[in-house]
């Protein structure tokens, strides 16, 4: 055989190799999506998908181009859910409906909560240990509520090798913009409540720090509020090399940051993160706006103003912004399968608790959200599972304390309260005179 027709001959054998290596993976890719787009409905579906890529895993073990895709997916199986968590409660980033979800499940399983008196665990202070006196474990498992971040005490309550570290941002634009009604900062400064305000402050280069520190507390949000409730010091703010080593101390403190404005995404990764089930992450979004209250005129300038003002958060979610899709691509095709899944699932549990009218829902003071009318004649577990999930922060925290108030009762059988306390306390004013066996006779000391 000549060189070239041997060359030929080489060439050919290539090709034919690799189309036969190419519609291998395809057929094998096929029969994958096939078997997970079919099944995913239940936590029963999903155990019975899982058991069938388990077995095409088996069969397909020698070969090496389903290695990488399935190592991902056989690490989920072999996990066991998260059961310490703690969850850094951003403002005006969608985190109620987050801690919501975190109240069902530790509630249904009867997990410990680090609870707050009343909705902030001392917030704005940075959080101390003294915030969770309420607790009633060493080792609690949920913490969820406004809570500052301070790496010790909460190292200290969720040690970082056994807990998971979690957050939420948003876009800073949108959510500088929520947090500035919310908090009717426009008010406070004296620039009035209308939608105008929000353009004459960034008009007017925002404001002074001197002058920012003689508002009420909520001051604090002012500028920068998602750096703010992750603890970064105002002295820090114009500070470009101090913002991205925050940053950076940041990404290795939290095991997941998510973005409210991919929500659905984000939930998707925290339930591979936690190891839970599709039915532990549904929702309801919680805590939204009147029409009337969100502020339609944010024409590009007053966006651009926003990002200006907001520097260190602009570089913080352009930061975890990034990651957050890198991290999406390593989960590979079937992160998008179980997204659909779980938007279908989201959407029938939304169609089957509640009717299509809103009405307003009390949040405190003078605050009033959007709430949902639960549809009439519910099955008695389903009308359960959808009161807790519409219902509000406070409303389901005050549910939580009295259920470990009673635990605690449990445990202890102690008083429960300042009431139950002083009850305790009236046994001391009664006097010892009611008994003489033990009368206190002194010897009769010699004069
Ligand atoms: N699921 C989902 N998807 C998209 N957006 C959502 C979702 N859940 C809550 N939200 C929006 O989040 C805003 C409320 O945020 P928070 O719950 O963090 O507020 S608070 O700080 O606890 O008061 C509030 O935004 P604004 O209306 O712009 O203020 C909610 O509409």
């Amino acid at each position: 055989m000549s060189s070239s027709l041997q060359s030929l001959f080489q060439k050919a054998l290539v090709v034919l190799f690799t189309v036969t290596f190419v519609l291998f993976y395809v057929v094998h890719e096929k029969q994958l999506n096939r078997h997970s787009l079919e099944e995913t409905t239940t936590p029963a579906q999903i155990t019975h998908i899982d058991r069938v890529i388990r077995s095409e895993i088996i069969t397909a073990k020698a070969n090496s181009i389903l290695n990488d895709r399935t190592s991902a997916r056989s690490a989920l199986l072999k996990c066991s859910p998260e059961n310490h968590i703690l969850f850094l409660k951003t403002h005006k980033t969608g985190s109620s409906t987050i801690a919501n979800i975190m109240f069902r499940y530790g509630d249904f399983r009867n997990l410990s909560f680090v609870l707050p008196s009343f909705t902030m665990l001392g917030w704005p202070h940075r959080f101390h240990l003294f915030f969770a006196h309420h607790s009633i474990s060493e080792t609690p498992n949920i913490l969820c509520s406004h809570a500052r971040f301070n790496k010790r005490p909460m190292n200290r309550l969720f040690p970082k090798e056994s807990s998971k570290y979690i957050t939420i941002l948003r876009n800073p634009v949108d959510n500088f913009e929520s947090v500035f009604n919310y908090m009717e900062l426009g008010k406070r400064i004296g620039l009035g409540n209308n939608p105008d305000s929000l353009q004459l402050f960034l008009e007017r280069g925002g404001i002074p720090f001197t002058m920012m520190r003689k508002i009420n507390y909520e001051w604090l949000l002012v500028r920068n509020p998602l750096l703010h409730d992750l603890g970064l010091s105002f002295k820090f703010y114009q500070n470009l090399t101090a913002v991205n080593e925050y940053i950076q101390f940041l990404d290795k403190e939290f095991d997941l940051v998510m973005i409210m404005d991919y929500f659905d995404e984000s939930l998707v990764l925290m339930k591979r993160l936690l190891c839970w089930n599709m039915d532990d992450i549904l929702y309801l979004k919680l805590n939204d706006r009147q029409e009337e209250e969100k502020n339609v005129a944010l024409n590009n300038d007053i966006r651009e103003n926003i990002k200006r003002w907001n520097k260190a958060d602009v570089l913080l979610f352009d930061h975890f912004n990034k990651s957050f899709w890198k991290r999406i691509e390593k989960e590979g095709d079937t992160f998008e399968e179980e997204l659909a899944t779980f938007r279908q699932r989201a959407t029938k549990i939304k169609q089957s608790c509640v009717t299509n009218e809103t009405r307003l829902q009390f949040l405190y003071a003078e605050k009033y959200v959007k709430g949902y009318n639960l549809k009439h004649d519910l099955p008695e577990e389903l009308r359960r599972l959808c009161e807790k999930m519409t219902m509000s922060e406070n409303t389901y925290l005050k549910y939580l304390r009295g259920k470990q108030k009673k635990k605690m009762r449990l445990i202890e059988m102690g008083p429960q309260n300042y009431t139950e306390l002083s009850r305790e306390m009236k046994e001391d004013e009664e006097t010892w005179d009611s008994a003489n066996d033990l009368v206190y006779e002194p010897v009769n000391l010699a004069v």
